[in-house]
């Protein structure tokens, strides 16, 4: 984040030498013969020193590195400045340079530990204590719809970080959810999505909670205005948009503006970057969802895991350790993804999530100092649940051309442990044989072993696995809320560092804007045929083909 290129550090330039002289003989099965401690080596054990018992196992043995390449790693950190520009972040100094901002979600999860100077971060506690009063008031059926009745379905209105951390959370801990609440997520400005919701909901027992740090995002203000004229249509009077509408913004005066009073409104600040929200007002709707307590308890473990990114050394640092044995495959293998494979059904968005997390943050091709870098920043992120990955895209990360690091995510124990923890051992030993099967593979010899001896060389070389496919494991006792926030901060503070590392601000969000100023453009001009001016004749005919075919 100095803004310097990646590529000019000395130790940079030491990998490129390593990984040209060397990655040939980087070989998973070797380096595990070689040396029979390599698990212990390369494993760490993270146990929360505040807040609530969290503990997990990073396990990074079964990566493509040896010590001395994980020092030279931790070198290029140093040469980066990571633990400057980290106490930066924490200290709330503006690292966020192009829109001049600080970068303080770690304030809105501190309860006062660490000593943070910024304004607003004094009125943390009171939006927490509103957020308390207010989903235990839902919760308990103390507050009432406008008829009497109590509020049994939410629905949040929002995109982006408004959208994505409450959906991915909600579902993580739904078992600690009230069942008796139903929660909708509205984000897409397609109307399909507002109005199969609205579908499933009573005027009288529904709260919309808007959800939008600017209050100008187009899809959810389009939503909101839907959502509040299907509500009249039942509800009549507009005093009564109290009682169903509330909103969790920094803009008063938009919000205001569509009708909300600001008692109504959840504040937080400008310093809280969109896709690192969850931890704010705009998870309001998990504090309905799994209770005041349980979201303080989230908020407790990622407070936990920003005390180890604070405190400790950058070799026993797990964001840190997973951010450089991510470069080292991004930058130097020139893999292109990096998958996100939890085995755990509850963490089927986890991927979704950290989409925006990390491509939102480290998709950029010039440095904080504008220029343009000539290497590899943010890779692509994709996931999904176990097993059913291994059903789908697990072919192509077996035997396919390309190289994919992925960490593979479990929980030792499962909050449903239906038929003795029968399908829990099951999952679990798809959890330890992927990540074993992608290292080791299996050999020519040994499948000729298993085919008849007239097998065709074709069918052999087919069931051949190269092998020497990288992975890391985390495991953790159960998922529980603490251990939920310890895991998101583990990978926003992997984020971070990676930023750090290739210089660019991973902040900001420029690049979602020009498609949002052209969409504009023709949405003024999809009247008539006429209209359409300006544009290259492939998105010309584009609108001309809709403009033939559409019904209003
Ligand atoms: O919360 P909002 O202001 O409505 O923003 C919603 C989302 O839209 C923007 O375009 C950004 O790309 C996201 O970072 C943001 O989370």
């Amino acid at each position: 984040m100095s803004g310097r290129l990646a590529s000019e550090y000395p130790s940079w330039k030491k990998l490129q030498q390593i990984y040209d002289s060397e990655h040939a003989n980087l070989v998973l099965k070797d380096l595990f013969a070689q040396d029979p401690a390599r698990f212990s080596k390369f494993s760490k054990e993270y146990a929360s020193t505040s807040g609530p018992d969290v503990t997990f196992l990073l396990d990074y043995s079964k990566n493509l590195v040896t010590q001395p390449i994980i020092d030279t790693l931790l070198t290029l950190g140093r040469e980066a400045e990571v633990e400057t520009y980290r106490d930066k972040m924490f200290a709330g100094e503006h690292i966020n340079t192009s829109e001049d901002r600080a970068v303080l979600h770690v304030a809105l999860r501190n309860f006062n530990d660490f000593k943070i100077q910024e304004s607003g971060v004094d009125e943390v506690s009171a939006v927490l204590e509103h957020i308390k009063v207010f989903s235990e008031a839902v919760r308990s059926g103390e507050w009432k719809g406008y008829t009497g009745k109590t509020i049994n379905t939410i629905v949040n209105i929002g995109i982006g970080g408004s959208d994505l951390g409450p959906v991915m959370v909600t579902e993580a801990l739904k078992a600690y959810s009230k069942r008796d609440l139903t929660a909708h997520f509205v984000s897409n400005i397609d109307g399909t999505h507002i109005a199969e919701t609205l579908k499933v909901c009573d005027p009288e027992r529904t709260l919309f909670i808007i959800a939008s740090k600017t209050f100008t995002t187009q899809e959810t203000i389009t939503n909101a205005e839907s959502a509040k004229a299907w509500f009249l249509e039942t509800a009549k009077d507009q005093a009564h948009v109290a009682k169903h509408f509330v909103a969790l913004s920094t803009n008063t005066k938009a919000v205001t503006a569509f009708g909300i009073s600001p008692d109504n409104m959840f504040q937080f600040w400008d310093w809280v970057g969109g896709r690192y929200s969850l931890w704010s007002a705009i998870g309001l709707s998990i504090a309905l969802v799994i209770g005041y307590h349980n979201f303080e308890s989230l908020l407790k473990g990622a407070h936990g895991m920003d005390k180890h990114f604070k405190e400790a050394p950058l070799e026993s640092n797990l964001p840190v350790l997973l951010a450089v044995i991510g470069i080292w495959y991004n930058d130097f293998y020139g893999s292109q993804t990096h998958a996100l494979l939890p085995y755990d059904q509850y963490l089927h968005k986890f991927a979704d999530y950290f989409q925006q997390g990390d491509m939102e943050s480290n998709g950029k091709f010039v440095t904080k100092g504008g220029q343009r870098v000539n290497y590899q920043t943010g890779p692509i992120i994709w996931g999904a649940a176990g097993t059913n990955g291994q059903h789908s895209f697990y072919q192509l990360v077996h035997q396919g051309t390309k190289l994919i690091p992925a960490d593979f995510i479990a929980p030792a124990t499962s909050q449903n442990p239906i038929h003795q923890s029968k399908h829990h051992r099951i999952l679990l030993s798809n959890f330890f044989a992927q990540p074993e099967a992608l290292a080791f593979g299996k050999t020519e010899a040994q499948v000729k072993k298993e085919l008849d001896p007239g097998a065709s060389e074709a069918l052999i070389k087919s069931k051949v696995f190269e092998g020497n496919r990288p992975s890391n494991s985390i495991m953790f006792p159960l998922l529980t809320p603490a251990t939920l926030g310890a895991l998101i901060a583990l990978y926003e503070h992997k984020i971070f560092v990676q930023g750090v590392i290739w210089g660019i601000n991973s902040f900001d969000q420029m690049g979602v804007e020009l498609g949002k100023v052209l969409a504009k453009n023709i949405l003024a001009q999809l009247g008539k045929p006429d209209d359409v001016k300006g544009h290259d004749s492939s998105t010309t005919g584009l609108i001309h083909y809709y403009q033939k075919y559409r019904k209003e």
